[in-house]
């Protein structure tokens, strides 16, 4: 009888048990070695790590807690690492919890994709996307990572990824970040916004030295990585592993939907970065599991989306409610490919003198995906999405083990076609906010291993999930915000590769038109002449959140509005009235910076 995937997990880990019912194991405990060293009780397994630096190195951190002031160089809370110093030169501590580590390079998932994806790698597709920067003193973009002193061990885990270069937004966000800037920072959908904030996190965490963790059994973190779904922080946290392998960082994560027993010892082992999402963060956070009182680092993925209303009272919990350092103290970097104005307004409560890097307009979708946009009656949309799935099938798109991820608007919706695509021949799965967590999983990891080569999803796999051969995906609904739609198109056409988006549209989405027509054309798309019939007849409205006049947009501190009504962020009054009067061609300016890479 066939092993289902989560089966055959169970049974890895427990082999002796095999008799016994499969207990859920989530994904950050797989692949663990099969005998489980000792657990350590209390933070003690953190200063095994490492974590017995006895309070040198970061001023004002214990005693009087928030009176410092955080230095612009990263050296004022490194005490001198650089390369072979802070924790990666001693060989007590943090070396004794690396030979244990399991190494995350061996535990791909590559079947029946043989090829490591890193190879293939375009980037000349991105030499000519326009950069800009605005805030003061913004630190100069690095060409190679050779340029950027992460130290040793880093650079070795950027050669395991298999990353030759960085991308434009890890050339400018990284020296940003080690410099020790707040940073707000827009970057299409796959282009590697994910390593440009864990990289300097691991490197400032490997070169600092931080008190001792005050109590025991409470996990203080240094850094925080929030990201809206389970699925994301998951990824992210097999990213940071990759990333800080053997460099004595510990990364932990935590998600709901997962048993909170086993991520409370995984926390009690010790931990350095955590990656959660918000829910399950104030669950920790309310059990005074988790204090944040020592986090220097603050990473909001998918920013925009952590700010909007669904989740900023929560974030705006534990960013501002609970014992985490103040802006200037902590620093904090906030990363999507969508960013609206208004959120950028709310954003900059989290955040201090920061620098606004933009790489491509904001908002704009990659050009390395080719959109395109048919009208499709609601009664009409099934049978259209099955011509699309038998010429697939037949003429190959990118490829003939494509993957076509089909996004919906409802869970039922979901639910319903995924069983009408298997009644017909197509192998489908869902995911969605009503299946269980294992269930999601499940989906996600058969459809990314190819076994079920179509998933059906609502909005929660539309942000950040980095599904290597997705080659199609499918707006079978359109979203009603734009922002979503570019995020949805992304999970295609990543790391330079290219890919195909197909949206179906019909009257119910005309507050869509004119947003999706301007998007299109700014991507060089063709927009078919009824879509700009549409356009011409809508306005910006609902619940798009662009605005009028020009597509896209920057940072909202040049706005004029802002200008006027607010205190000059920049220190200078000809800055502030070179963003009010010079619109977005004022890069003279002194602190505004534009290159055009
Ligand atoms: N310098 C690099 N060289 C090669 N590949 C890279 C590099 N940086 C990142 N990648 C790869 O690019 C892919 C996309 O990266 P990532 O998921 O971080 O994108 P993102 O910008 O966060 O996307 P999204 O906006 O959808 O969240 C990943 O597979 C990652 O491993």
């Amino acid at each position: 009888m066939a092993m289902s995937w989560a089966d055959s997990v169970s049974a890895a880990e427990n082999p002796a048990g095999a008799a016994s019912k499969s207990a859920y194991v989530p994904p950050h405990l797989r692949n663990r070695p099969s005998i489980e060293p000792p657990a350590q009780a209390s933070y003690a397994g953190a200063a095994a790590l490492g974590n017995d630096h006895s309070g040198y190195g970061v001023p004002n951190v214990v005693g009087s807690r928030w009176s410092g002031q955080r230095t612009e160089n990263r050296s004022g809370y490194v005490g001198g690492g650089g390369r072979g110093g802070g924790w990666n030169g001693g060989r007590g501590g943090w070396d004794r919890g690396r030979e244990r580590e399991v190494n995350p390079f061996t535990e791909e998932d590559s079947e029946p994709f043989s090829e490591q994806e890193s190879s293939g790698i375009n980037f000349d597709a991105y030499e000519d996307i326009p950069v800009e920067t605005s805030g003061d003193n913004v630190p100069p973009p690095v060409n190679t990572f050779a340029d950027i002193d992460l130290g040793e061990a880093v650079n070795e885990n950027i050669r395991r990824c298999k990353y030759v270069k960085p991308t434009p937004v890890q050339r400018h966000a990284i020296p940003i970040s080690l410099a020790g800037r707040d940073l707000m920072a827009c970057a299409q959908t796959g282009s590697g916004k994910t390593a440009a904030f864990c990289f300097p996190i691991i490197s400032g965490i490997m070169r600092g030295h931080f008190p001792r963790p005050p109590r025991p059994r409470v996990a203080f973190p240094l850094a925080l990585i929030l990201s809206p779904t389970r699925e994301l922080s998951c990824q992210i946290h097999d990213e940071a592993k990759k990333f800080s392998y053997q460099t004595g960082v510990r990364v932990v994560v935590a998600y709901g939907g997962a048993p909170i027993n086993q991520q409370l010892r995984e926390l009690e082992r010790g931990v350095h970065i955590l990656v959660a999402t918000p829910g399950r963060l104030v669950d920790l956070l309310e059990r005074a599991r988790v204090s944040l009182q020592m986090i220097r680092y603050l990473a909001l993925d998918e920013a925009d989306r952590m700010l909007d209303m669904g989740f900023e009272p929560q974030i705006r919990k534990i960013v501002q409610q609970m014992d985490m350092p103040p802006p200037g103290v902590r620093q904090t970097m906030l990363f999507s490919a969508t960013f609206p104005k208004e959120i950028q307004r709310l954003a900059s409560d989290f955040l201090s003198s920061y620098i606004f890097l933009a790489v491509g307009r904001v908002g704009s979708s990659t050009d390395l995906i080719v959109q395109r946009v048919e009208y499709v009656q609601e009664t009409d949309k099934r049978s259209h999405l099955m011509d699309l799935l038998h010429a697939q099938r037949e003429n190959g798109v990118h490829g003939k083990q494509a993957l076509t991820l089909v996004f919906v608007e409802t869970k039922k919706g979901a639910d319903s076609l995924e069983h009408w695509l298997c009644m017909n021949g197509f192998p489908a799965t869902a995911i969605h906010g009503d299946r269980t967590q294992q269930e999601r999983e499940y989906a996600l990891r058969s459809f990314k291993t190819g076994h079920t080569p179509i998933m059906v999803a609502t909005d929660v796999a539309a942000r950040g999930l980095d599904i290597p051969h997705v080659a199609h995906v499918v707006n079978f609904d359109l979203p009603n915000d734009i922002d979503d739609y570019v995020h949805r198109i992304g999970r295609t056409g990543r790391a330079g590769k290219s890919g195909l988006a197909t949206a179906f549209f019909n009257e119910n989405n005309s507050s869509l038109a004119r947003s999706l027509s301007d998007l299109m054309t700014e991507a060089n798309q063709e927009v078919p002449a009824w879509l700009s019939r549409f356009a011409a007849r809508s306005n910006y409205g609902g619940k798009n959140r662009r605005g009028g006049g020009r597509f896209g947009g920057r940072d909202f501190r040049r706005d004029s509005s802002y200008n006027r009504g607010a205190a000059d962020y920049y220190g200078g009054a000809n800055m502030s009235s070179g963003y009010a009067s010079g619109g977005y061609s004022s890069h003279g300016a002194a602190g505004v910076t534009s290159a055009w890479d």
